[in-house]
């Protein structure tokens, strides 16, 4: 399949390393609910796949079980290490993070990665526990088995107890965002701290969150641009300095989003979509989690 040369735009992190906007994620498509230690070779292909047509941030986790996958794929690709953005998350051994990064990096036969993330705050039962946890991730990074670390899932609450105590500001917090669900209050405390703001879920007002009040306008942007309704919503996060993390197991897909890279909406376009997006609350994961009030 031909490769689309435009390329995929970084964001400059608050730690002075860069981040690609438009990631694989391997958490969603692949969600592998059996033995980690079998290899699903599909997904290992759909990797490579994936690095082949230009993608180079690649989204992880201990819990999704892919590390042995990213791992074989990201060696068999071929591509140097340094030009991956590899990241993955801690939530199951929250409790011995130190050892849960070496057993990351062990299945990604890498030395480093390049963001390592606290999956979600709700292991936590108070500030406390959320400021030491922050305090040996600071150290993981000094140590520099991660290049940069951050928090996935933040609320402000959470993200105000770890600044009392942090040293190293997170530098990100990657969280469900799309039209359906824009967190104006946490989009504004990132803001505020030099927080960037990476999106999983991003598709989901093309997807599972159809029929909604968008349906229309990404219809008439999609015929605009001539590209998918998906591609518009890649381009509405890029377009406002956030990352998106997308994922298929199919290639023409993955090569499709990537048209993202190659047109911008106006500002009159990205307010009119979050306008619409604003009159519908949808979320996708973690729904048992949150409270009702995420919708600030
Ligand atoms: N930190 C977290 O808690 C968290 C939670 C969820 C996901 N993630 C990460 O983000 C990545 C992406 O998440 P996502 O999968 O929700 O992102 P997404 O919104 O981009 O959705 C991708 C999914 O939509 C499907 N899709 C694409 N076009 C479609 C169409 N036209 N019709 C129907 N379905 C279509 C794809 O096949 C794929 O399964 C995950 O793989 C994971 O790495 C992180
Ligand atoms: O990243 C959060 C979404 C997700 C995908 N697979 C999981 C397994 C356990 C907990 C969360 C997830």
């Amino acid at each position: 399949m031909a490769k689309i040369h435009t390329p995929i735009p970084n964001l400059k992190l608050n730690d002075g390393t860069s981040m690609p906007m438009l990631a694989y994620g391997t958490g969603t498509a692949w969600y592998k609910k059996g033995d980690e230690s079998v290899i699903d070779n599909a997904l290992v292909e759909g990797i490579k796949t994936a690095i082949n047509l230009g993608y180079t941030h690649l989204d992880g986790a201990e819990v999704y079980k892919t590390e042995p996958e990213l791992g074989i794929a990201i060696k068999e690709s071929g591509v140097p290490r340094e030009k991956l953005y590899v990241v993955t998350k801690v939530i199951v051994n929250i409790s011995d993070i130190e050892n849960a990064l070496k057993t990351s990096l062990k299945k990604l036969q890498l030395d480093y990665v390049d963001l390592y993330l606290i999956h979600a705050p709700f292991f936590a039962k108070s500030d406390e526990e959320l400021q030491c946890t922050w305090a040996t991730m600071e150290a993981l990074q000094k140590s520099g088995l991660a290049k940069s670390i951050g928090v996935s899932n933040y609320l402000p609450q959470h993200l105000e107890a770890v600044l009392k105590t942090a040293k190293v500001t997170p530098a990100c917090n990657q969280i469900e965002f799309h039209p359906y669900l824009q967190h104006p209050a946490l989009l504004d405390f990132h803001k505020k701290h030099g927080i960037a703001t990476t999106a999983y879920g991003p598709l989901t007002a093309a997807t599972k969150a159809k029929p909604g009040p968008a349906d229309d306008f990404l219809a008439a942007l999609s015929k605009k641009y001539a590209v998918s309704e998906g591609e518009i919503s890649l381009r509405w996060c890029i377009d406002q300095d956030i990352v998106a993390i997308t994922t298929s197991s199919k290639e023409q897909r993955l090569s499709d989003y990537l048209r993202a890279a190659t047109f911008k909406l106006t500002p009159a376009e990205i307010k009119q979509l979050n306008e619409l997006g604003q009159q519908k609350h949808f979320r996708g994961f973690w729904q048992d989690k949150f409270d009702k009030d995420d919708r600030s």
